[in-house]
Formats: C-alpha cells, sequence, structure tokens
C-alpha cells in the first residue's frame, strides 16, 4: 500500500515565506532504522486511520525521509541566558512538512537529530536516543496534565555512535519528528531585527496571524492584539506548567514558540518537593530558569520580543499588551490548583487563602510535590466531611511533628471547611476532579531512569512503553 504519509495535503504555507527565513537541507543517511515509537493518536489527529499506516510507513517518511516537499531548516537567533546569540537556527532538524488536521488547524512536522544543516555550527547534527526518550515522555505526560504542548510522532533510532558530555559516551543515536502548532520562535522575530528588516517582521507577522491568530485577521490593530493574545497565551502556558510541578530547563527565547505552546524538552524535570529554586539543566549554575522563575522568565522574553516587534508596532500598544501577563498567570494558575485539590470553585479570597496554605504544606515538608496530589486524590472520602483529622491521615504522609504538624492542621481545618459547604453530588464531583486533574504516574528522574536503563542495559524497552501507556490512562 502507498505511504500515506506521502500522500498527505501538504501545504506550504511557511515555505511560500521564501529564503529570507530558511535554508533548504538535505536529511542525512542513516546506517539503522528501528522504530521505537509512533503515536498513533497523532494519526487519528490527522484523520489517518492507525491500522492502515504501517511501521514501514514510518520508517520511510520519518527515518529515512522521502518526502514530497522540501526539508526547511528555518533560520533564528535567541536570548540564550541573557546574552544575544546571533549563531543559532536550525541546526539538528528542520521543517519536514505542515499538514491540516480533522480540526482545521495547520500543524507542523519537525524533526530533531537529522543530521548537520549552515546553523550546525561545530556540532554533530544529531538527537541521542536517550534524549529522544525523554522528548517522548516529557510531552505525552504534558499533554496527559492538559498543558498546551508539542506531541512526537515518532522516534527512530538511527544506528550511529555519538558523543555527550552528559552521558555516558559512546551512547546511540536517533531521529525524532515532533508534531506542533508552530516551530516559528521568538528568536525568528529577534533575528530579522538583528538584520534591521522591518519588512520582513511584516511578512512573518501576517503570516502569523494567518494562520495561527485568524480571528484578528481583518482588525486594523491586529499586530497588536496578536502580541496581546501571545502574552495570554504565554502566561496560561506557565501557569499550566508550575500547577503541573514542571521545570522547563531551558528557557531561552529560541525555545519560546510564537502560538504559546510548550516545546523542546531537553534537560527538563518534573519537581520532586515544591522547591522554588530546584533547577532542571546541571548547565544553569545560577538557577535562571529554576522552577519558580518561570512565570517572569517568560515575561521577559515576552518583553524583549517588543524589541523586533517595536519596528512595525507601536510601543504603547505592546506595553498594554505585557500588562496582561500578572492577571493572567495568578487567575489560571490559582484555578488549576484550586483544581488539583479538588474544588470546581471557590471565591477569590477562599481559593487564595488555600492556595497559601497548601504552598506553605508543600514547601515545609519533605512531602513530594505530586505525591501530596496522588495521595488526596487516592484518600478522597466523603467522610472527610465529618472529621477533619481524617484528612490525609495516612501512612502515606510523612510524619508532622512540632511546627510541621501546624503547617498540616492548619491546612486540614481550612480544606474541611470548604469541604462542609459542599452537597454529597458536589462531593462525588470532587472526587472525579482530583482524578482529572491529578495523574497517578508523573514521570520524575528516577522513574525515566529506571526506564532508561533496561533499554541501556538489554534493549528491553517494555518498560518505556508501559510508563506511555500508564500515563495515559491513569
Ligand atoms: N547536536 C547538535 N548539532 C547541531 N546543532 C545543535 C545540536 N544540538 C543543539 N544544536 C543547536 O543549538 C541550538 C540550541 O539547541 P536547543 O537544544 O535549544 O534546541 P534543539 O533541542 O536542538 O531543538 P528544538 O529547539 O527544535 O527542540 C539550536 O540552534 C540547535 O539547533
Ligand atoms: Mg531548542
Amino acid at each position: 500500500m502507498a505511504n500515506p504519509f506521502l500522500f498527505l495535503e501538504y501545504e506550504p504555507a511557511f515555505e511560500a515565506l521564501g529564503r529570507d527565513y530558511y535554508d533548504e537541507v538535505v536529511a542525512a543517511e542513516f546506517p539503522l532504522h528501528i522504530l521505537r515509537f509512533r503515536n498513533d493518536q497523532i494519526l487519528t489527529q490527522l484523520g489517518l486511520d492507525p491500522q492502515t499506516v504501517t511501521d514501514d510507513h514510518f520508517i520511510e517518511a520519518f527515518g529515512k525521509f522521502e518526502s514530497v516537499r522540501p526539508a526547511l531548516a528555518m533560520c533564528y537567533h535567541g536570548y540564550q541566558f541573557g546574552e544575544y546569540n546571533p549563531q543559532l537556527g536550525d541546526g539538528r532538524g528542520f521543517l519536514y512538512g505542515q499538514v491540516r488536521g480533522i480540526d482545521g488547524e495547520l500543524y507542523d512536522f519537525g524533526t530533531k537529530g537529522t543530521g548537520q544543516t549552515p546553523y550546525s555550527r561545530n556540532a554533530d547534527g544529531r538527537l541521542t536516543l536517550k534524549g529522544g526518550v525523554r522528548e517522548v515522555i516529557a510531552a505525552e505526560a504534558l499533554h496527559r496534565m492538559g498543558v498546551r504542548t508539542s506531541r512526537t510522532l515518532s522516534l527512530v533510532e538511527t544506528g550511529e555512535k555519538l558523543y555527550r558530555s552528559d552521558e555516558p559516551s559512546p551512547t546511540r543515536s536517533a531521529a525524532m519528528v515532533r508534531f506542533s502548532r508552530s516551530h516559528i520562535r521568538f528568536g525568528t522575530f529577534e533575528r530579522l531585527h538583528y538584520f534591521g528588516r522591518a519588512d520582513l517582521i511584516t511578512k512573518l507577522l501576517d503570516h502569523v496571524i494567518e494562520y495561527y491568530y485568524p480571528h484578528f485577521k481583518t482588525e486594523s490593530d491586529r499586530y497588536a492584539l496578536f502580541y496581546g493574545e501571545l502574552v495570554k497565551r504565554v502566561a496560561t502556558l506557565v501557569a499550566q506548567w508550575m500547577a503541573a510541578g514542571f521545570c522547563h530547563g531551558v528557557l531561552n527565547t529560541d525555545n519560546m514558540s510564537i502560538t504559546g505552546e510548550s516545546f523542546d524538552y531537553g534537560p527538563y524535570a518534573f519537581i520532586p518537593t515544591y522547591n522554588p529554586r530546584f533547577t532542571a539543566a546541571y548547565f544553569d549554575s545560577s538557577g535562571l530558569y529554576c522552577y519558580a522563575n518561570q512565570p517572569w522568565v517568560c515575561k521577559g522574553n515576552l518583553e524583549r520580543l517588543q524589541q523586533p516587534l517595536k519596528m512595525v508596532i507601536d510601543a504603547e500598544a505592546l506595553e498594554s499588551g505585557l500588562d496582561l501577563f500578572d492577571h493572567q498567570f495568578r487567575e489560571t494558575y490559582r484555578q488549576l490548583m484550586i483544581n488539583k485539590l479538588g474544588f470546581g470553585q471557590l471565591p477569590l479570597a477562599e481559593a487564595e487563602e488555600l492556595l497559601k496554605l497548601t504552598i506553605n504544606l508543600l514547601k515545609n515538608n519533605d512531602l513530594g510535590y505530586h505525591d501530596f496530589f496522588s495521595l488526596l486524590t487516592q484518600e478522597f472520602c466523603a467522610d472527610w466531611q465529618d472529621n477533619f483529622s481524617q484528612i490525609c491521615k495516612t501512612e502515606g504522609l510523612p510524619k508532622f511533628e512540632g511546627w510541621r504538624k501546624l503547617y498540616l492542621e492548619s491546612w486540614q481545618q481550612l480544606y474541611h471547611h470548604y469541604l462542609q459547604t459542599l452537597s454529597p453530588q458536589q462531593l462525588d464531583e470532587m472526587k472525579a476532579r482530583l482524578k482529572r486533574y491529578n495523574p497517578t504516574v508523573v514521570p520524575l528522574r528516577p522513574q525515566i531512569e529506571a526506564v532508561w536503563e533496561p533499554i541501556f542495559v538489554e534493549d528491553n524497552w517494555e518498560p518505556f512503553y508501559s510508563l506511555l501507556k500508564r500515563i495515559k490512562t491513569e
């Protein structure tokens, strides 16, 4: 049967922008192609029946990179740890193609680990297999947690030996295909500002609005409206990360999507405990991108984006756009945390108070962030309405003694107080909500290592597949 990936209706939207925005490249040829992961949920999103798509189809398209469109290495710069870097761009990936989902939206197939490009500098253009495995896990877990994220369409092991300082080397290689709304980054605009090209910024803005903010297309102040909405989308995203206990790790402007979607899962980690200073990347020595810094770092990146946008948008309009960030972040974060605690809506003051006590409890104990919510979900019962000291009184919790006990008691009392206002039906809804907002499986680092170890030692992929299944279903 013909390969369905070669017969999708590719829409050359980015390609149509022209050579100022990308270079045509050719994928590397690899000595081996073993399909390690295929995401059938995405096939369904594309209107394909997974039954009719074989592993060989995946390998032809996303391992050997047979294609009906040119491969485009996208150009971008970026601020990395505060320093401007004009030597970036797709150095190990390219835009394979763009297609419409059954929802009518345009999506990218973007590769990672597919060989050198003009932007590789001295690097090899490759992705390690472990890096690919980690990215698959991050995207699936975040998706389960309701975060607006890219997904991984495929991961193909490619049989090369790579040398990396952060993995025992030689280590195995892979080519990954990412499915996302767009690979246009804040840094895509920053590069055009660097070259002083207001004309290209305008053209790119029109493109972004046409495909990703089409409801503003006919508005006279559409550029300012776009920026305001981007600010809100990014604020929402970072609130989702914070509630999910996720630390992205490398919030450079080349890793910030112009659609406000989360992507690029390198050194990320889910926080084990609520530690505001938790830092995911070992090379982030000052802790710039630590867990608690994420909101202001993202806001700062949005502010940096004003530099290129100011070439074509009024500065005051951009300032008022940025002003939307704090409110959007706070509202979304508070609501998500209230949901994680099982409540639908609470009056503002009560929600703030409960959130404050919850954070106090989490921060001042060795309690695992995800363990706490998981426990609450498992143990929640209507009897708690009758006795506050029963709330989360379980063997699963570490011992609370001395002043730590006070944090637990004040949290229990308030939680109990709000429970009292609920009807039996509302208590049932609460149970369902706890399940929806608190997945059983959150892939902390040790769990990811536990999945990688059998792959590394004996090429056993079962624990990886079983983790993904549990992420999806529990
Ligand atoms: N092994 C490599 N070979 C060539 N270029 C690389 C390699 N690793 C990273 N780069 C380049 O370094 C820059 C920063 O890399 P970063 O890790 O943020 O992105 P990435 O993970 O390669 O890709 P993406 O942002 O699309 O997920 C990018 O320009 C990237 O292309
Ligand atoms: Mg990147």
